[in-house]
């Protein structure tokens, strides 16, 4: 049976789930050095933003198939490391967003109303109504930096609470945030007219301290800044020297650079500042929402099936992937006969989805043609998950072409080049009715074989006699021809020949039958059909 080890707090409805298929050990706060240790004993690793999945990780985790994050940012997992080991990152996008989106709006109004200071006040005896007049978010500014879900969730709230919206996100339409009742601005105009800034953005190069001192000093003195985000996207030095200073009216942080705080200059704040503990997905709802969400994905990927919300794959839903599994079983059989028959070095892949196939997302048929084409070099360590960054880690050109125009099969078609070693080399394939794969062409020679796990194809001139002087050849050596099929253009010009055989080709072989008279060429594959 499978194990699976769940090293965060997760709700029991996800290892519920997990435990239909898999043996679960929930071991939360393991220091690093123990996580390596125990690591290769389990084929799937669930977690929250708590354990810190490093490269060293992920190597010891020679077992590893898949790690779910039962939340959104995957900041504390080296996905990079991990596609690398073909290992699937999942996580679940939506189950928390709103409770994020809420604990903002809770910070925002907690800060306006003074909320902690004044219950920490009534809490030590005093009754200071006249120091906590606070302000209402009526009629205010809100200037929303990330306009995805949580930062659009924010924004409806805020919205219904009539406040003036501003947004700025630039990947995001400005139809969208129309629609969303923002105007979308540029960042300095958001920074110098919003009374409340809240930041709904990953933390990515270019968002790590995007609210310094010079961004600061750009901003009302009385503006608000609330952060459910990402720790390191607020310099916290300079947004503490600014409180303290007077010259920003409050912040409420719920994220930090280092979690957990410890040691800040913003614990030494007196005022107007909130602080959380990372608690913006901390709500039974979410938490339910996100543990279901990806213990189902650990589960289905331990069974063989595919994952919803994979971030290192292309991703597909399942009912997608289920109507193009049967084309990624051809994908994956005509990228490995391309690649074989190109040679090992690989520099070129042309794939051409033909007919009805080309109106398909062609993202998961090139990668399913990568694995087969990489899988002469790197055998079972690729798949889906790294077949793209091995491809183009080694330089391999992909270049994808649709043509809807082709009638030759009812489902399409589809064509792989690959350019090697060898030259360029290409094989047409399609599927029957049942979902059988037929190779159709060959080097644009037209045939009608079932792919096998022992193929011979030679390149010669159509004359009499080569047939049988590569049979007998073959039955010197004891090779068992299963089927046998010649394809050409013009009668007596240049063919080519398709051996299914039952054994595979000894040594040598290959050599002696490139010296047979009229033959130009000779490639063996090996599928494992
Ligand atoms: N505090 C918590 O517990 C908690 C909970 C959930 C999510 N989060 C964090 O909240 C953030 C938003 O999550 P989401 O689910 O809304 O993500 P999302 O992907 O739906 O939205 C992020 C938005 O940020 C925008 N963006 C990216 N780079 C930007 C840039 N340089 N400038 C401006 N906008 C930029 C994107 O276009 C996108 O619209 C993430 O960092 C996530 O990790 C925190
Ligand atoms: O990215 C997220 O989903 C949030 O930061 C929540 O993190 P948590 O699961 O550790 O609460």
């Amino acid at each position: 049976m499978a194990k699976v080890l769940v090293s965060d707090p997760i709700d029991q409805a996800g290892i519920d789930i997990i435990s239909q298929v898999a043996e679960v050990d929930v071991k939360t706060k393991l220091p690093l050095e123990e996580l390596i240790k125990i690591i290769p004993e389990y084929d799937a690793l669930m977690l929250r933003s708590g354990t810190k999945v490093t490269a060293e990780v992920i190597q010891a985790g020679t077992n590893l198939k898949i790690i779910g994050r039962a939340g959104v940012g995957v900041d504390n997992i080296d996905v990079k490391a991990a596609t690398r080991h073909g290992i699937v990152v999942v996580n679940s996008p939506e189950g928390n967003t709103i409770a994020a989106a809420e604990h903002a709006i809770a910070m925002m109004l907690a800060l306006s109303r003074q909320i902690p200071d004044a219950n920490q006040s009534v809490k030590n005896g005093k009754w200071e109504r006249k120091k906590f007049v606070g302000n209402e978010v009526y009629k205010k500014t809100l200037g929303v930096v990330g306009l995805g879900k949580i930062g659009a969730h924010v924004a409806k709230v805020a919205r219904a609470m009539e406040m003036k919206l501003l947004a700025y996100d630039p990947f995001v339409s400005a139809e969208r945030a129309e629609r969303l009742g923002c105007s979308l601005v540029d960042l300095d105009l958001l920074f110098k007219e919003s009374d409340y800034i809240t930041l709904h953005i990953p933390k990515t190069p270019e968002t790590a301290n995007l609210i310094n001192a010079k961004a600061l000093a750009k901003m009302k003195p009385q503006v608000r800044i609330i952060n459910c985000a990402r720790g390191g996207i607020i310099d916290e030095t300079a947004i503490a020297e600014a409180l303290q200073a007077g010259k920003i009216g409050g912040a409420a942080l719920d994220v930090y650079a280092n979690e957990p705080l410890g040691e800040s200059p913003l614990t030494e704040v007196g005022s107007n500042l909130v602080l959380t503990p990372h608690l913006g997905a901390s709500t039974a709802e979410a938490q339910v929402n996100v543990a279901i969400d990806v213990a189902e994905q650990i589960r289905d990927v331990l069974l063989g099936l595919p994952a919803r919300s994979a971030v290192n794959i292309p991703g597909l839903n399942p009912d997608v992937m289920e109507k193009l599994r049967p084309y990624l079983r051809l994908a994956e059989t005509l990228g490995t006969m391309a690649g074989q028959l190109a040679g090992g070095r690989i520099d070129e892949l042309n794939i051409r989805l033909q007919g009805e196939l080309a109106n398909n997302d062609s993202q998961p048929i090139i990668v399913a043609a990568l694995k087969g084409l990489l899988s002469e070099a790197l055998r079972e360590r690729v798949n889906y998950v790294n077949a793209a960054l091995e491809a183009q880690e080694r330089g391999i050109r992909v270049i994808e072409t649709k043509d809807s125009s082709t009638r030759d099969y009812s489902g399409g078609s589809l064509h792989v080049e690959a350019r090697g070693s060898n030259g360029k080399h290409s094989v047409t394939g399609a599927l029957l009715s049942e979902g059988e794969i037929r190779i159709t062409n060959l080097d644009e020679f037209p045939i009608n074989v079932p792919p096998n796990d022992h193929m011979l194809f030679t390149l010669h001139r159509d004359m009499p006699g080569i047939i049988g002087k590569i049979g007998s050849l073959l039955g010197s050596y004891n090779v068992n021809i299963a089927s046998m099929q010649v394809g050409r253009k013009i009668v007596r010009g240049e063919a080519v020949m398709v051996l299914s055989l039952d054994d595979p080709l000894p040594e040598g072989i290959l050599q002696e039958i490139t010296k047979v008279d009229g033959i130009r060429d000779a490639y063996t594959v090996k599928l494992s059909v």
